[in-house]
């Protein structure tokens, strides 16, 4: 823009100017003896800046004269090439102050530049002169005199910056630092060494090496439970997590045990890792007390792990407890402890809780203690980090620790807590709580490995066993992590999932979902989108396009309801479940064959968990994302995060999608209309009097309907 400006600025001027041709020959004439004259000077390389200043002021001088009447407009818009001799004179002091002050590196940086700037400036103008003058053939000769001299001058010009750089500014301006900057290395993550450094698992689930029958440290009622639920081997998960856990659950009086952090992918059989061992552990207890506590973030991942509790449960006296917010909170208290006569006694031996609630209960029911707790279990434990701000742990902790954290994991400590023992009657009993240690079990498929998440934890002595697949192509080598940065098998999937993507629009995407079901004969689908609003509407599209079973499943949902909205699914009455993200964690619903993300996921821990709800414990499954075209990269990006190939397209036949337009179109309509409708039922419930008129509305619809069933 500003050599246009200029071209254009100078062409009207030389119009305007008589003259100029003459003036121009002048001046072209002058350069030459000067570029001379410098070129000489160069080569003797002394005084170079006080030659290039006279010069420049001598040009400067020239310019002025050539320069229009208007001067002051032209001051305001022309670069600073044009400007008149006094305000080159200012700008080239100002310039020489401010370097003679800068100090550093951007001291001979800036010196280079500006000297160059300086010496290059007359030659500059030229060079824009000299393209007016190539647009009037008859100065061509000047022309081609003028390109010669700046090529000159121009060669000149960069021989001079080096020769200064190397010679005359150094003397001039001491150069402190170095000026050559160097590129800075990335930051590499260095893991501690448990995670760096932790019993590798290879996951596969059909493997079937392990029975169940010759498996030792299970008590035989555990075994038979465990056929009865259909389960005659171990995954591996439990094959390698249940006898470490075993081999801990004796106590042991002078150390505390290693806590541990299971990373193993969905549907791989965590939660049994978990609730084999401890029942095992606690079975011969003698005292009913709160000895395993397991947390989980929602309620329905809650009541998962209680009803797998209760089943492994059955045939030993332990009793398990759930505190949800399922019931009131009286009612719960009532299930966890006993109010007797002189004291509380506790009602269940493992509580399966929510974070809040659990706080909630170590602070207002009395007598719930958690002094005696063995096993605290965080499953879904990066999404529990999350909550840790929270300060649930903090409470339990401080609750578990209340007799003192050293006199629980040495009996040597016992003198300093004679005061706290004293008023205790001193029976085996007594010992025997003080001197059960505590052990973390985290279990989860996304763990984290943030520093600062896993600080919050305490951890002791932290140790990791983690999962991997024999999937081709997958990085499995021990020392992937000084590579990656994260520890190996971070964000495994099952063997058995298919995944793909599908390019759609979004206006059509609905369609899409649908032809997945009616033409291709998709079903037990599972379809996350991502919220509760667009959960509806899809639900209520599909219903509006007729011959497939959908059912919505939200957090709206009573909890019964949503139980048998499940069992429902399972058995293959519902072809579709349209859900949110709420129901992607942890939830083990049997027999999903297709995950569809409606909404493409924002987050790669959320993928793997949604795409985990199908290819569980074994079986095949498939998830499919609809992405618009823009969105295909960012995806297979996020997918390249968590150490995945490229994920290949499904592509929908578009001919196929073009005969159901039309219906698509009138479902649409209907679908906008049912809305709306909802959105004013909503509104006018919120308003008292549209309340009431809509309740009289009701009242007199139920008696015209009485009248008209009567007549
Ligand atoms: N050894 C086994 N043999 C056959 N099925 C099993 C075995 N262990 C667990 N299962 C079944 O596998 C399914 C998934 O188990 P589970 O819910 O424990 O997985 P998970 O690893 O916790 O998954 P997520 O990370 O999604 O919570 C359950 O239905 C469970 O009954």
């Amino acid at each position: 823009m500003d050599q246009l400006f200029i071209i254009n600025r100078y062409g009207e001027d030389t119009e305007k100017t008589t003259g100029f041709n003459e003036k121009r020959t002048q001046l072209l004439t002058q350069l030459v003896t000067q570029a001379k004259l410098r070129k000489k000077h160069y080569e003797e390389s002394s005084g170079l800046c006080q030659n290039s200043e006279e010069q420049e002021l001598d040009i400067s001088s020239e310019i002025k004269e050539t320069e229009p009447k208007d001067e002051q407009n032209i001051f305001l818009e022309m670069p600073e090439d044009t400007l008149t001799s006094n305000d080159v004179k200012d700008k080239v002091k100002k310039k020489r102050k401010r370097r003679d002050n800068s100090i550093g590196e951007e001291v001979s940086e800036r010196h280079i530049s500006e000297s160059f700037i300086e010496e290059s400036k007359p030659e500059r103008i030229i060079s824009k002169k000299q393209k007016i003058t190539n647009e009037k053939e008859k100065n061509e000769k000047d022309v081609e005199l003028q390109q010669d001299i700046s090529k000159e001058v121009f060669d000149e010009s960069s021989n001079e910056v080096t020769n200064t750089k190397d010679d005359n500014l150094s003397e001039a301006f001491p150069v402190l630092g170095e000026v050559e900057r160097k590129q800075k290395e990335k930051v590499r993550r260095v893991l501690p060494d448990w995670l760096a450094n932790p019993t590798v698992i290879t996951v596969d689930l059909k493997d079937k090496e392990t029975k169940v029958d010759t498996f030792s440290g299970l008590d035989s009622h555990l075994k038979q439970n465990l056929k009865h639920s259909g389960i005659h081997h171990f995954f591996p998960v439990q094959k390698v997590v249940i006898p470490w856990l075993l081999g801990n659950s004796v106590q042991q009086y002078c150390c505390r045990p290693q806590d541990i952090c299971v990373s193993a992918p969905t549907g791989s059989g965590k939660t049994l890792a978990f609730v084999l061992p401890i029942i095992q552990a606690l079975k011969s207890r003698v005292v009913c007390r709160v000895r395993a506590l397991a947390v989980l973030p929602v309620r329905d991942l809650a009541a998962q792990v209680y009803n797998v509790f209760c089943s492994y449960c059955k045939g030993t006296s332990l009793r398990v407890g759930l505190a949800v917010g399922q019931k009131t909170f009286t009612e719960e208290q009532k299930t966890l402890v006993k109010q007797g006569v002189r004291n509380v006694t506790s009602l269940v031996d493992i509580v399966v809780a929510t974070p809040g609630r659990i706080v909630d209960h170590i602070q207002r029911t009395p007598g719930f203690s958690l002094e005696s707790l063995r096993y605290l279990v965080i499953d879904e434990a990066d999404r529990m980090m999350e909550e840790i701000t929270h300060g649930w742990l903090a409470a339990v902790e401080k609750a578990v620790f209340k007799v003192s954290m050293t006199s629980r994991n040495c009996p040597c400590t016992l003198e300093n807590n004679k005061r706290a023992l004293s008023s205790f009657p001193l029976t085996a009993c007594t010992f025997s709580h003080i001197l059960e240690p505590l052990q973390k079990l985290l279990y989860s498929a996304t763990l984290s490995q943030d520093p600062e998440k896993l600080q919050q934890l305490t951890l002791f002595q932290p140790k990791l066993f983690t999962s991997i697949t024999k999937t081709p192509g997958l990085d499995v080598s021990t020392n992937q992590h000084e590579r990656t940065g994260e520890f190996v098998g971070k964000y495994t999937t099952p063997e058995e999932l298919k995944e793909y993507y599908t390019i759609c629009e979004p206006s059509i995407k609905p369609l899409v979902v649908w032809y997945f079901l009616k033409h291709k004969g998709f079903k037990k689908v599972l379809c996350f989108t991502g919220s509760v609003e667009n959960t509806h509407r899809l639900c209520t599209l599909l219903k509006g396009l007729g011959g497939v079973m959908v059912q919505e499943f939200s957090s709206g949902l009573h909890l019964v309801k949503r139980k048998k909205c499940l069992k429902q699914f399972s058995s293959g009455k519902i072809d579709i479940l349209v859900c949110s993200d709420a129901m992607a964690r942890g939830i083990d619903v049997v027999n999903v064959d297709y995950v569809i993300s409606y909404d493409p996921p924002m987050f790669v821990k959320t993928y793997i968990h949604r795409v985990g709800r199908t290819a569980r414990a074994g079986r095949e499954g498939t998830a499919i994302t609809l992405l618009q075209k823009k969105e295909v990269r960012n995806f297979q990006k996020m997918l390249k995060s968590a150490g995945k190939e490229r994920v290949p397209e499904l592509e929908v036949c578009q001919t196929d999608l073009e005969s159901y337009r039309e219906n698509y179109r009138a479902a649409l309509s209907a679908t906008s209309k049912l809305i709306a409708q909802e959105n004013q039922q909503k509104q006018a419930l919120k308003n008292p009097g549209q309340k009431k008129k809509m309740k009289l509305k009701r009242v007199q619809n139920f008696k015209m309907n009485g009248k008209q069933i009567k007549s």
